[in-house]
């Protein structure tokens, strides 16, 4: 029997056999294959879908930064059980029974996190009104495999809680006593792919991670959670900065320093590497140096200190002070080698930079004591060219940086901090390089100052003189008389202090801190009146001093020899230099251009005037060499002005490129700075002409590092155990407190000037770590050295 199918499409009758269905097909092949591609798809998606629900049973619990995913119901996530997430009570940890050997632990595979990544700038999170009230939660973390970490940890956790939970401010945040967490027992997904989110007080919280941990060169749980780390770091689909709602974190590193004696063979090797991952975790949130400590020797006061610090940031936090303002790249999300490229810029100069700079704008951030320590001069007086026929005639003193002058805006700019209406302070890159372990400036080679315990600053930030290498042209005051408003010394002492210690403050989450450095650096013991200006234009600069020295602060004085009176009347400093740029008075005139008439007497009559100091206090030259200026065979005519100042020291520098205007008018180029065997040669010529003269003067040490050398009077500084141009700082101010007359023989260290900062030994300190532009360690056998040796010098 043959059927009949009715065809949709025209309405009539087809016969059900072979042909009718080839007509059949023929008529509607496109529909057909249409649906059997969809139905194809809809097939594979729901397949997909399924095995992604599946999956995501094993991801991580959620955290904020996946909640627009969520939202968009993509992929859901399983959110785990309230309590996983909520804080258990410390106590039940103190039955932790020790672990006698190393777990070598299963390594976790890889964390697996679905969704795509919402991207938002690390740190652009605004603060909820429920954040900036909400209960601090501090919680310590540790690992450890032999105990000693944990032992720390637990007591740390009653220190730390007894001095947190005790400071309870006005109007400010609740800090609670502290958790105490083992990494080992962890789920990291609780704690390290965003803060929990719950706290058992049902009260609004916000977190904050100190990690204290060992590191073993094996491998340990310790690998696993530094994987971990960088695993949320670098996943894509999430936020690189996801613990950024934290308040702050902090590590601080057990090590061994016997069997990993420095940095570079691996000690607190994992410590770093946590405190790295952290920084770009949190985003900016470095709230403390990382500490390090070896167990064997110093790890207490190490701890100790760390301690100090974190404690004060918790009680900062707790008032509300946040973590305060970081300097530029300061533990930041994208911290990297970049970071240390930035931070260094300006800390070693090679060839390739000095070529650069010759066509790049002057790097306002270098400092004038790179210069040699210049009183720093310069071209226009900004304080009084504004609005100069329209302001009525005043009875009244100016101020002589007014805030709303130029002046004012363009040094505030380059990271002065203006204290009063003429003083000055700013935090030197040596100082900087000093707090992360990478060195201190030419005084600690001879004279035993560490950078990181100096404060440079000025009591006057007018000069009488218009240096061609001077790097503040345009931006300083200058005048042959003080003619400006006169501030107190007692405000300007306070003011400067306050302004160092906030700028140092803004170090702690600088890459690479040391710890124990930047809690030194919170008591300043030395302070370089060099800054810029002439600091004994200051009407009460004698009054300043005493202040400095009444904090046992040591006060180390240049002055450009243009003051004499001043010169003459000013009470002893630790040291005191006059600035000697020339040795002549044509050369003078065309490298200070010095704004008075009688420039030469003057200087003649200061160099008279520091003979005469001379049995009193340490005086020393400084000599700026500037090739094609004042170095071609003037060796013999600077001999003849030691022989009439006769100081104890000479310090012989060469300029450093600057690169204004003002000094390429005054016809200063790259080509006249001299190379490091130039600066060498030139010393010994002077040493050599000295000689000559009966004057027994000797290369007593170098620091190669900043082109500088020192010369010293043998008769003085020079013992049968070698040269002795350190100061014992406690000895000055005990001479100075007993009010008796004292000499310079009187403060001179009993220690022997170090090996390394000896004449042809390059004078870097070994204990430091020598780094490139890119903060890469620097071949030991590169560094250029003086004293006859094969000179490297960029
Ligand atoms: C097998 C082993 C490997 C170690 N590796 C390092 C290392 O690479 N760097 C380091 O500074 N200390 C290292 N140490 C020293 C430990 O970090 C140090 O002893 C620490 O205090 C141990 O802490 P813990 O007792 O809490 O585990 C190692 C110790 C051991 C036993
Ligand atoms: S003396 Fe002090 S201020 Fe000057 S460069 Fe050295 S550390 Fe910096």
């Amino acid at each position: 029997m043959v059927r009949y199918i009715l065809c949709p499409a025209n309405g009539a009758f087809y016969a059900d056999h072979p042909a009718e269905l080839l007509v059949f097909w023929h008529t509607y092949r496109s529909e057909i294959l249409l649906s059997a591609a969809l139905i194809y798809t809809i097939v594979r998606l729901t397949a997909y879908w399924r095995s992604a629900r599946t999956k995501q049973s094993l991801t991580p619990p959620i955290s904020p930064t996946l909640k627009s995913i969520e939202k968009e119901e993509v992929i859901p996530i399983a959110v785990p059980a309230e309590e996983k997430a909520e804080l258990r009570d410390a106590d039940h940890l103190l039955d932790v029974t020790p672990i006698a050997t190393v777990p070598i632990r299963p390594k976790a595979g890889p964390k697996r996190v679905t969704g795509t990544k919402t991207p938002r700038p690390a740190g652009s999170r605004r603060k909820s009104s429920e954040e900036a009230s909400a209960q601090i939660q501090p919680i310590i973390f540790y690992y450890t495999v032999t105990t000693t970490t944990e032992q720390t940890a637990r007591k740390l956790v009653e220190k730390l809680g007894a001095d947190i939970t005790s400071h309870i401010p006005q109007d400010g945040r609740k800090c609670l006593q502290p958790l105490l967490r083992d990494l080992a027992d962890l789920d990291y997904d609780d704690y390290f792919i965003s803060p929990p989110k719950t706290h058992e007080s049902g009260l609004p919280t916000q977190y904050f991670y100190l990690i204290l941990t060992p590191s073993y060169n094996i491998d340990t749980e310790l690998s696993n959670f530094l994987d971990h780390l960088q695993e949320t770091h670098n996943d894509f689909r999430i936020d690189t900065a996801p613990l950024s709602p934290l308040l702050g974190y902090s590590v601080f590193g057990f090590g061994d320093r016997e069997g990993w004696p420095t940095e570079e063979e691996g000690f607190c090797s994992q410590a770093k590497e946590v405190d790295k991952w952290m920084a770009r975790l949190t985003g900016k949130k470095r709230a403390f140096p990382l500490g390090m400590g070896d167990v064997k020797s110093d790890a207490k006061e190490r701890l100790q200190e760390w301690q100090t610090g974190v404690v004060d940031v918790l009680k900062d936090l707790a008032e509300g002070k946040g973590l305060g303002e970081g300097v530029k790249g300061s533990g930041d999300a994208v911290e990297s080698d970049e970071e240390d490229i930035a931070e260094d810029s300006d800390e070693e100069e090679t060839d390739e930079t000095k070529t650069k700079k010759t066509t790049r704008k002057p790097d306002n951030t270098a400092d004038l004591e790179d210069l040699g320590g210049k009183s720093a001069p310069l071209a226009v007086d900004f304080t009084t060219y504004k609005n100069k026929k329209t302001v009525p005639p005043s009875t009244e003193p100016k101020e002589m940086v007014p805030k709303t002058s130029p002046t004012y805006t363009a040094l505030t700019k380059q990271g002065y901090t203006i204290v009063g209406s003429h003083s000055g302070v700013k935090i030197c890159r040596w100082t900087k390089s000093a707090l992360r372990g990478r060195g201190s400036c030419y005084k600690f080679s001879f004279y035993g100052i560490r950078s990181h315990l100096c404060m440079e600053t000025t009591p006057a930030l007018s000069c009488s003189n218009k240096c061609v290498f001077c790097w503040r042209h345009g931006t300083n005051p200058v005048g042959t008389t003080w003619r400006w408003k006169v501030d107190p010394p007692e405000e300007i002492f306070k003011g400067v202090k306050e302004g160092h210690y906030k700028k140092i403050k803004m170090m702690k989450g600088v890459p690479g801190v040391r710890a124990e450095r930047f809690a030194e650096a919170m008591r300043i013991r030395h302070c370089a009146l060099s800054l810029v200006g002439e600091p004994i234009f200051y009407p009460h600069i004698n009054e300043f001093t005493a202040m400095l020295h009444a904090e046992r602060i040591s006060s180390f004085l240049v002055c450009n020899a243009q003051h004499p009176d001043q010169l003459a009347a000013l009470k002893p400093v630790t040291q005191l230099y006059v600035s000697i740029d020339a040795s002549n008075k044509e050369t003078l005139r065309k490298i200070d251009r010095p704004l008075h008439r009688d420039f030469w007497e003057r200087f003649q009559r200061c160099l008279d005037i520091l003979r005469e100091k001379r049995d009193r206090q340490r005086t020393v030259f400084r000599l700026t060499l500037v090739k094609g200026f004042n170095i071609d065979d003037e060796a013999e005519e600077y001999a003849g002005l030691v022989e009439r100042a006769l100081p104890g020291l000479v310090e012989v520098k060469g300029v450093t490129y600057c690169g204004t205007s003002t000094s390429s008018a005054a016809g200063l180029t790259m080509q006249n700075v001299p190379f490091y065997e130039e600066v060498c040669a030139f010393v010994e010529a002077l040493v050599g002409a000295l000689k000559r003269r009966g004057l027994d003067y000797g290369i007593a040490a170098e620091h190669a590092h900043s082109c500088c050398i020192l010369i010293a009077d043998t008769k003085r500084f020079k013992r049968d155990d070698g040269w002795h141009t350190l100061i014992d700082y406690e000895k000055f101010f005990e001479h100075l407190e007993s009010g008796k007359e004292f000499g310079p023989q009187d403060y001179i260290s009993e220690e022997p000037n170090p090996t390394w900062s000896q004449w042809g030994m390059g004078g870097f300190n070994p204990e430091d770590e020598r780094v490139d532009r890119k903060g890469r360690k620097k071949d030991p056998d590169s560094i250029k050295v003086g004293g006859g040796r094969v000179v490297e010098i960029a």
